[in-house]
């Protein structure tokens, strides 16, 4: 599907720690555009389907109607069933609103998600750009930006393997890039696709 917006709506996606984020707010700032941290709608639908989360997966990890997010997390992350089960209940609130904010500025706009496809954003974008770093840089940068353990960095990989399987969307400009190295030769990169893009 073409984006129906009159801006650009630019989609960042790729697997933990490839540096989504990084770019993602980089290129909001260097356009002017609106950042969306998709990460962000999800902790926001977990407050707004507190009740659901603990019906589906008890009271241990709801307390005084917030959800423990770290308990979660370790639920979910070591199980693809109870990872589907959360997906079902945050999923769709997460895309709507994701959608609700792109149409409110007509386009303009950086999403910022790992689940861009999963979550049928990547049909809303005009331009895409898959990032890839290897997996022990993203593993360090995991542990010194969070302090996540082991067994959770392992656990969000796993979840993530199957990110992009058989994804082609022919109207959208895709670009990928490695992120590697450094900061500057980060914003070397990026300076090159915002030139080929024409932005
Ligand atoms: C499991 C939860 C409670 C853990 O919260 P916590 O604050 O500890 O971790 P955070 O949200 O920062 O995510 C940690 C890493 O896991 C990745 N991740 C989050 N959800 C998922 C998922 N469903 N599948 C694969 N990776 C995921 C994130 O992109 C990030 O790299 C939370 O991530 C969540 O509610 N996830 C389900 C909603 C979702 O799919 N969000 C992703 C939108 S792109
Ligand atoms: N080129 C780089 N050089 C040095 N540090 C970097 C680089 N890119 C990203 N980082 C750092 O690595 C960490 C992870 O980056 P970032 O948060 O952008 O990744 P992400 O893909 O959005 O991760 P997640 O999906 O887990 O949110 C951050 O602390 C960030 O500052």
């Amino acid at each position: 599907m073409k984006s129906v917006f009159t801006r650009p709506v630019i989609g960042i996606t790729g697997p933990a720690g490839c540096g989504k984020s990084t770019i993602a707010r980089f290129l909001a700032e260097r356009l002017g555009y609106v950042y969306i941290d998709v990460d962000g709608l999800g902790h926001e639908a977990l407050e707004k389907k507190a009740k659901d989360i603990e019906n589906a997966f008890g009271n241990g990890v709801v307390c005084d109607g917030i959800v423990d997010r770290r308990k979660l997390g370790k639920i979910v992350f070591s199980s693809v069933h109870e990872l589907a089960k959360l997906e079902s209940i945050v999923h769709p609130y997460i895309s709507k609103r994701a959608i609700a904010i792109v149409s409110k500025n007509n386009g303009g706009v950086v999403l910022d998600a790992a689940l861009l496809i999963k979550l049928g954003l990547a049909d809303v974008c005009s331009h895409l750009l898959i990032v890839k770093a290897v997996v022990p840089i993203r593993f360090f940068r995991l542990i010194r930006r969070d302090g996540f353990s082991l067994s959770r960095i392992l656990g969000i990989f796993k979840s993530q393997r199957n990110l992009y399987s058989q994804f082609f969307l022919p109207d959208v400009d895709t670009k990928y890039i490695s992120n590697n190295w450094g900061k500057k030769r980060l914003v070397e990169k990026l300076d090159r696709v915002i030139a080929l893009w024409g932005l």
